[in-house]
């Protein structure tokens, strides 16, 4: 549904990767091309000024959706309609990746590293311009003006990472799509980077897609949660009904691990296996070879979405039914 208030729609979403041997292998070894199925028929809507949450383990495919979004990958089949023009210029992704080391070019000073998008977009007329920018933006994200002068290596990764928010904040982006950004750090440090993004959406009135694999992180974080299964949404919810309320196996099993959402009689589990390959999906639901509750039908056949409250949705054939025991 198209709204003015909407950030960002992403419409049935798929990416598929050749990953076929090289052309000579492939002939001398008589092997067929393969693809990969990184992401199937993904759809969601972040409304503006709010923050929705993609979460799975690794390999689910949440980066390959982050880098969809952000237009580093074109997608194989569906659509990404981003919102209204705001303030005369089109609304644009801005990523933030895990790892500010590698994202920060080490030989360039803090300063230079900020102010290259605004010299790229010639979003300052002047030197001085730029430079009280970069001193400003500096202090958006608790970093001195002082900074500007020292180099990337000078800095905790905590600090670097706010380097790496800073520039992302350079081309006064509305939307921002922060794959995994805290958790190459310490827990304490986390929280400050946490804290200092929620902050940073008040202000700033910015919308996040925020990928983590860790529901823990993303609670206090974000509107909304899509938790992702091979590829898949497999539900979607509002982030407070989903933690009360989760009904796919799945994200009850990822609740469960969470050391303070698990009861404190009850142990804390620990999600046994591993997804499937995605270069040999199962039949029927993918989830069901690791399911406690799988029956014949999920082994049959892939469940369609069931919605839930707001603009959520389950894909679980016994959706209505969530409340069985998984042990
Ligand atoms: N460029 C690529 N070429 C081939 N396969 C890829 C490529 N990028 C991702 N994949 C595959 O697509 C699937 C989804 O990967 P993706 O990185 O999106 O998952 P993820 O949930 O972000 O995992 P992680 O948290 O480990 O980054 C994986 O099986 C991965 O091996």
């Amino acid at each position: 549904m198209r709204s003015r208030d909407n950030a960002i729609e992403v419409d049935q979403l798929s990416r598929v990767f050749d990953v076929s041997a090289p052309w000579l292998n492939r002939v001398l070894e008589r092997k067929p091309r393969r693809y990969l199925q990184a992401v199937q028929d993904v759809s969601f809507i972040v409304r503006k000024g709010t923050c929705l949450a993609l979460v799975g383990e690794s390999g689910c495919g949440k980066s390959t959706v982050a880098r969809l979004v952000t237009e580093l990958y074109a997608p194989s089949e569906g659509a990404i309609v981003f919102g209204p023009v705001a303030n005369g210029k089109p609304l644009s992704a801005q990523m933030i990746f895990q790892d500010p080391q590698s994202s920060l070019n080490p030989r360039w000073r803090v300063g230079e590293i900020i102010a290259e998008p605004i010299r790229e977009l010639k979003l300052r007329d002047t030197e001085a311009g730029i430079t009280g920018r970069v001193a400003d933006l500096l202090g958006t994200v608790g970093l001195s003006p002082d900074d500007a002068a020292r180099f990337p290596h000078e800095f905790s990764g905590g600090q670097r990472q706010r380097i790496s928010i800073a520039r992302a904040l350079a081309t006064e982006p509305e939307f921002l799509v922060c794959d995994e950004p805290t958790s190459a750090l310490d827990v304490s440090v986390q929280a400050q980077i946490l804290n200092l993004m929620r902050d940073l959406q008040d202000r700033l009135g910015l919308t996040f897609l925020f990928i983590s694999h860790n529901l823990a992180v993303v609670r206090h974080m974000a509107d909304g949660i899509a938790v992702m299964y091979l590829g898949r949404i497999i539900e979607e919810a509002a982030t407070e009904d989903l933690f009360a309320d989760p009904r796919h196996p799945y994200t009850r099993l990822l609740l469960e691990t969470i050391p303070d959402v698990v009861k404190p009689n009850r142990a804390r589990k620990v999600m046994g296996g591993a997804p499937p390959s995605p270069l040999a999906p199962p039949p029927g639901g993918a989830f069901h070879r690791r399911c406690p509750l799988a029956q014949d039908i999920c082994r049959r056949q892939a469940p369609a979405y069931t919605p839930r409250s707001g603009a959520g949705k389950v894909a679980c054939h016994f959706a209505d039914n969530p409340h069985r025991s998984l042990s």
